[in-house]
């Protein structure tokens, strides 16, 4: 459904060239779900926009649900929705007008265009409210309006450029139950963009992980946490003696390595936390050993990002939101 090859995007900034997308090379077959995940400026904005056609690489190409991005960008636009930051539906407008008119922009006739808005209002749990002003709609609300828009076409593909960003809990999880009943119900592929770890890691069937503007990790999230993170345990002994019996212990159970001793306590990677703590626990009993505190931990993707690049993807999210980007100019 989507294969890149050397994806490219260079930027003309006041400061420079800025390195957008450095090459990314992906592969997204048709049904999957795929999150792309990375701190702020990783490239993932543009990466969507040069697959939407909506800005042309400076190298690289890309097919997109079977047409060519800069040869036949008119195809693949019919073919794809796309549901950006922020809102894409107009203030004064009313909802159910909104839909109807991008209806008609792709090509129904206002009966079937009236016929569709009715039916993805109804979807996307938007009952009640076709009448009312789009200015006057709650954020969730609007962004399952902006999902609505993004499907009027029934496109096989959707992108979805952090579609959850500002909607509080109970509205993300609103907004999800929706896209993922309607990906069933039509046989969607879906790639979508999050800062929310739990998000991809709760939703998406594969996550891309990408950093200055590459691809550096790809896979399940269950693959990715097992083979860049790994399960840890810590314990910490009573009596500071005891730690190099506890090391011993600690590196004896199953999958152990990386076994450190930190202060009064003793940490080490497992193949398994929930099992492997209690395994520890007896046999440092066992051994007179009297452990004071004990912790069994899974990884999540931060702890995937930190692997990889040394740094806390939650941290530089948070960083960053504080201070806002300085504004760069455009080519
Ligand atoms: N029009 C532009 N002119 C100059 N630089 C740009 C332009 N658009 C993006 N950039 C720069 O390209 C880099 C990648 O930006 P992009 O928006 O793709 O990142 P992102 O991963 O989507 O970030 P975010 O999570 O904050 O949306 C950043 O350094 C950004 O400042």
């Amino acid at each position: 459904m989507i294969r890149t090859t050397g994806l490219t995007k260079d930027f003309t900034a006041k400061s420079g060239t800025v390195h957008a997308v450095r090459g990314i090379d992906l592969e997204v077959a048709p049904g999957e779900l795929v999150a792309v995940l990375g701190p702020n400026g990783a490239g993932k904005t543009t990466t969507i926009r040069m697959l939407t056609t909506l800005t042309a690489p400076t190298s690289g190409t890309a097919q997109v649900a079977g047409a060519d991005i800069a040869r036949e960008p008119g195809t693949v636009r019919r073919r794809i929705g796309y549901v950006g930051q922020g809102n894409g539906a107009g203030h004064a407008q009313r909802a159910v007008d909104e839909l109807v008119v991008q209806g008609v922009v792709y090509g129904l006739d206002r009966r079937d265009a009236r016929r569709r808005a009715a039916e993805l209002m109804t979807q996307l749990d938007l009952d009640g409210l076709a009448t009312r002003k789009v200015s006057d709609l709650s954020g969730g609300q609007r962004r399952r309006l902006d999902v609505a828009l993004g499907l009027v076409h029934a496109p096989r593909l959707l992108f979805l450029d952090e579609p959850s960003t500002g909607l509080d809990p109970h509205n993300r999880a609103n907004l999800w139950e929706h896209v993922l009943r309607l990906r069933q119900e039509h046989d969607m592929t879906v790639l979508l963009t999050t800062h929310y770890l739990d998000e991809a890691d709760a939703m998406a069937e594969r996550v891309v992980v990408v950093d200055d503007g590459r691809v550096i990790a790809d896979d399940t999230a269950t693959a990715l946490k097992h083979t860049l993170a790994g399960d840890r345990v810590r314990l910490a002994a009573a009596d500071p003696a005891d730690l190099p019996v506890l090391a011993a212990v600690v590196g004896g159970v199953p999958g152990a390595r990386d076994v450190a001793v930190a202060g009064d306590e003793v940490e080490a990677r497992v193949a398994d936390a929930p099992t492997a703590l209690p395994v520890a626990l007896a046999e440092a009993a066992a051994r007179g050993v009297r452990v004071v505190r004990a912790e069994g931990r899974q990884p999540t993707l931060d702890d995937v990002f930190l692997s990889l690049t040394g740094r806390s993807l939650r941290e530089e999210g948070a960083a960053r939101a504080e201070a806002p980007e300085t504004a760069e100019v455009a080519a």
